[in-house]
């Protein structure tokens, strides 16, 4: 029956009715990132935007080089616009921060201001647009302090904690929005027939049996030891500490990782590593960790720096980068604990049988990073 098929603009409001009534104010917002997630959808579907062969190009941004220092490439930048065009005439917001913009966005004078910050990744995993893997986008919903009229840096640098609603939009072979209010995380696919996102994923649940990791192995060489410790166990499989086989996966795209570690549970890793650039880590903490942190934790599971639960830090700087660990619970916990391990300078190798028959902390080659 498909009349019977919950949108995902009905569930938010109804999501909302169950504790307590809708935030009106809220519920357009999101129905505004929803509309944007659409459009960049149809964007995405169209490639890497190269044209055919013997025809002119299609106009698009010029790209240049972000914040960040990495190459933009033109979806990022129609992705980011369409964010900002989409949510900036509701009425709902008082700004918007973006990965794709140095400073925060303020909403045009003809427009209305809201209560509510966006802050988003247009596009992550945009290195993968060129070869037709999942991307997606990510966001996050904070509340603007009473009384102000312009958004500045600091009203973003908020405790994930503080978050009211995050979520993230896949473009893949199927599209979807993954979303949480704070009230468990749920699942929405894009019936493009009827052009709404319906519920097909309520409740979502992390396993709790972890049988895959994800971490870029190509840079195991700068990996703190507990992380090469950790990684070490996994590969050696049924014949480690583990005695359990694992499977590692890198896509590359962290909201293709998540998606799957909420379907099949597992662990993701981007740590802080040795060399300089990566010494904060790889992923930004507005619009990348502390959304998706959020959501793990709403889905039973934990996300940590690997010293520090992600949601409790307190944001200094609008692009700051933070090391992420998340998945399932056990697992991220057992990080925490050879990191904890590691900074105490312990030889757990004859405490704990997981920890093998030599001690990798004390090695000289695992020196603590500078
Ligand atoms: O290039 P690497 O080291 O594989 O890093 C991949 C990671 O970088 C990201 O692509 C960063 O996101 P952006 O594409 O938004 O910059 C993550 O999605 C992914 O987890
Ligand atoms: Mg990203
Ligand atoms: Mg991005």
């Amino acid at each position: 029956m498909p009349h019977r098929r919950t949108t995902f603009s009905k569930f938010i409001i109804e999501d909302q009715r169950r504790r307590g009534g809708p935030d009106t104010d809220l519920t357009a917002l999101l129905n505004d990132v929803q509309t944007a997630c659409k459009f960049i959808a149809s964007a995405a579907a169209r490639g890497s935007l190269k044209p055919p062969a013997g025809q002119p190009a299609a106009p698009v941004p010029e790209p240049g080089v972000n914040v960040h220092g990495e190459t933009q490439k033109p979806l990022d930048l129609i992705a980011n616009e369409i964010m900002l065009r989409t949510c900036e005439y509701g009425g709902k917001l008082c700004g918007m921060a973006s990965e794709e913009m140095d400073e925060p966005y303020r909403i045009p004078r003809e427009y209305p201001r809201g209560r509510y910050l966006l802050a988003f990744d247009p596009l992550d995993g945009s290195s993968n647009v060129d070869v037709n893997l999942t991307v997606g986008t990510i966001f996050s919903i904070l509340r603007a302090p009473d009384g102000i009229e312009e958004p500045e840096v600091e009203h973003f640098l908020q405790p994930g904690t503080q978050q009211v609603a995050a979520g993230f939009a896949l473009y893949g072979p199927a599209d979807m929005i993954i979303v949480t209010l704070g009230d468990g995380v749920h699942g929405f696919t894009l019936d493009r027939e009827i052009g709404a996102y319906t519920l097909t994923n309520p409740d979502m649940r992390i396993p709790d049996h972890v049988c895959e990791f994800a971490i870029n192995s190509s840079n195991a060489r700068f990996w703190e030891p507990p992380v090469r410790f950790y990684v070490e166990e996994c590969v050696k499989g049924s014949s480690g500490p583990r005695e359990a086989d694992f499977n590692m996966r890198w896509i590359a795209s962290l909201v293709a990782e998540v998606y799957r570690i909420l379907i099949r549970g597992g662990v993701f890793l981007y740590p802080r590593d040795a060399r300089p650039t990566h010494k904060p880590g790889r992923l930004r903490l507005l619009y990348e960790a502390n959304p998706i942190a959020m959501l793990v934790e709403q889905a039973g599971g934990a996300a940590s720096t690997g010293r520090q639960r992600i949601l409790d830090i307190q944001p200094l700087a609008l692009h700051q980068r933070v090391p992420v660990i998340l998945g399932s619970k056990a697992e991220v916990e057992r990080l925490v604990a050879y990191h904890a391990a590691y900074d105490r300078g312990e030889d757990l190798s004859f405490k704990s049988p997981l920890f093998g028959t030599r001690s990798l902390f004390l090695a000289p080659e695992t020196a603590p990073l500078g």
